[in-house]
């Protein structure tokens, strides 16, 4: 073996599905390749069917939950260690996502902050009272109200952030004290791998966690039909998500689906933070976003001057070599990804669309688009394009605005651009999305307040690390003579 090829080989991280702390040996391996240079960049052991039962066996014969002390310190220290490992943990992001390396220096701040947030939520005991003497023929009693861990959960994430996703279902669980077998994605499994890894380091005892990957049929199917989990909590795409709810039988399903989310600009609106916004959010994370805007809905009498000015400021979301601290904008998860995007975008010029920056591809890499005179009937308009595109569309009035912006079957989150109250409050009462940001991104959040949407992007049931705490347990309500 020639010597570049030796260091190559000992530069690959080699990992394995983990079943409570200990890798399982299939033979079967999965190779995670750098969708930008296509080199090597680790392999996974896979799990078979054998292990999927054994993970579930395993963590329901497990062992004594820790108490919410122990919890804290557990998920505090991970936090910590974190923050030791920033560099690592970005590095492997990038090198297996393609999402360039300022994305996911800021992705390891949120998912700290997760850990943080969980952490803090452990000390907490969200009981409420209810007195009943609170009509003529109320008791002198009082109900209590008190969370409790659930048995088992599975947790599936998606590529799109291969840390902080998985952060937002693993730390509500385990500050639950719900054992969890997380299933993350076969696109970006080194990340999920080593923060399970991580979570082992902190405290955790192995019995409250596994990671498989493996053949869909043979772990994430059987995870999500089998009877003796209580919960499955699945983040992904809208046809994985709905076939989930078909066949996840009698248990709670949590799912966060697609997002389809619009930036909406009045003519009132500050042009220059309009401008700003349409393009942080529309780029930023490669477009790879539920909440990434993904429809640029502008008023008729400033879409000239807005799409001039948004022009020239998407010529700065650089896009390169994902490792170069210069790139704003890395590769999408793969070349198929990247050619489905070059056809979504040939379709709206097929129908009077204008390409007016961007649209080259070169592998998985594909510039920021910017397009105007997009037909609202166009495939990147109703349905969800994952990837930096920036459609730019027009409306007549906030009667039209609304109607254009709930015209899809997607319903996660949104952002208004406006310096008046009254249209403001017309959006957050009349969109039918799970969330309206007033002057930000449709995806701006800290990571603890709830979060989630409804139409075909969610059961309107939240997340974000408080509500997902709730999602991971049961309420127990006791009552007694006052
Ligand atoms: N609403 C949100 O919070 C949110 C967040 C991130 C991504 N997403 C959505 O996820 C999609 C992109 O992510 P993706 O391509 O990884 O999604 P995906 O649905 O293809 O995969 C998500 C996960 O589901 C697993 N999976 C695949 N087939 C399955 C099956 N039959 N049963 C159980 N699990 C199965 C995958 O292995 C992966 O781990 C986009 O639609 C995006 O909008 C939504
Ligand atoms: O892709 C969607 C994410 O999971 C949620 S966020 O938009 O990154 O907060």
């Amino acid at each position: 073996m020639k010597e570049e090829e030796i260091i190559a080989t000992e530069n690959i991280i080699k990992l394995a599905s983990l079943i409570a702390g200990k890798p399982v040996s299939s033979g079967q391996q999965l190779n995670v390749k750098s969708p930008y240079d296509g080199r090597l960049v680790g392999t996974v052991e896979l799990a078979t069917l054998s292990h999927t039962n054994a993970a579930i066996e395993t963590a329901l014969k497990g062992g004594s939950v820790p108490n919410r002390y122990e919890r804290y310190t557990i998920l505090d220290k991970a936090r910590t260690l974190l923050l030791e490992r920033k560099e690592e943990f970005a590095q492997l992001i990038t090198a297996e996502s393609g999402l360039c390396i300022a994305e996911s220096n800021y992705e390891i701040g949120r998912a700290h902050d997760v850990l943080l947030f969980a952490a803090i939520e452990c000390l907490k005991d969200n009981g409420q009272i209810y007195s009943c003497d609170i009509s003529p023929n109320g008791k002198q009693r009082k109900i209590f109200t008190t969370y409790e861990p659930l048995k088992l959960a599975v947790a599936i994430t998606p590529f799109n952030h291969p840390l902080n996703q998985v952060a937002h279902k693993i730390a509500p669980a385990l500050a639950a004290g719900t054992p969890v077998i997380l299933k993350p994605s076969e696109k970006t499994p080194l990340t999920a791998i080593r923060f399970v890894e991580l979570l082992y380091e902190a405290g955790l005892p192995p019995h409250m966690l596994s990671v498989l990957l493996g053949d869909t049929k043979e772990v994430a199917e059987i995870l999500v039909q089998d009877a003796r989990i209580d919960v499955v909590s699945f983040t992904g795409s809208v046809a994985v998500g709905k076939m989930i709810a078909k066949t996840a039988g009698y248990k709670k399903i949590i799912l966060e689906l697609g997002g389809n989310d619009p930036l909406i600009v009045l003519e009132d609106a500050d042009l220059e933070l309009a401008v700003e916004l349409a393009a942080e959010g529309s780029f930023r994370n490669s477009g790879q976003r539920c909440t990434a805007v993904k429809r640029i809905l502008v008023q008729e009498s400033i879409v000239e001057a807005f799409t001039t000015r948004f022009v020239e400021k998407a010529k700065e979301y650089t896009c390169g070599d994902p490792a170069d601290p210069e790139t704003k904008v890395g590769t999408v998860i793969d070349e198929q990804s990247a050619i489905y995007l070059e056809n979504v975008i040939q379709k709206a010029v097929n129908q009077g669309a204008k390409v007016l920056l961007g649209g080259k591809r070169t592998g998985a890499l594909l510039e920021p688009t910017v397009i105007t005179a997009v037909p609202r009937d166009a495939q990147m308009v109703m349905q969800e394009s994952f990837g930096p595109l920036a459609p730019i569309l027009k409306f007549k009035d906030i009667d039209d605005a609304i109607e254009l912006a709930n015209s899809t079957a997607f319903g996660l989150s949104s952002g208004i651009i406006t310096n008046n109250m009254g249209h403001a409050i017309r959006f957050v009462k009349e969109l039918k999305v799970g969330t309206v940001n007033i002057n930000e991104v449709p995806g701006y959040r800290i990571e603890n307040s709830p979060f989630g949407g409804i139409k075909d992007s969610g059961l309107g049931i939240k997340e974000g690390v408080i509500e997902a705490i709730k999602c991971f347990s049961y309420m127990k309500t006791f009552s007694m003579p006052w």
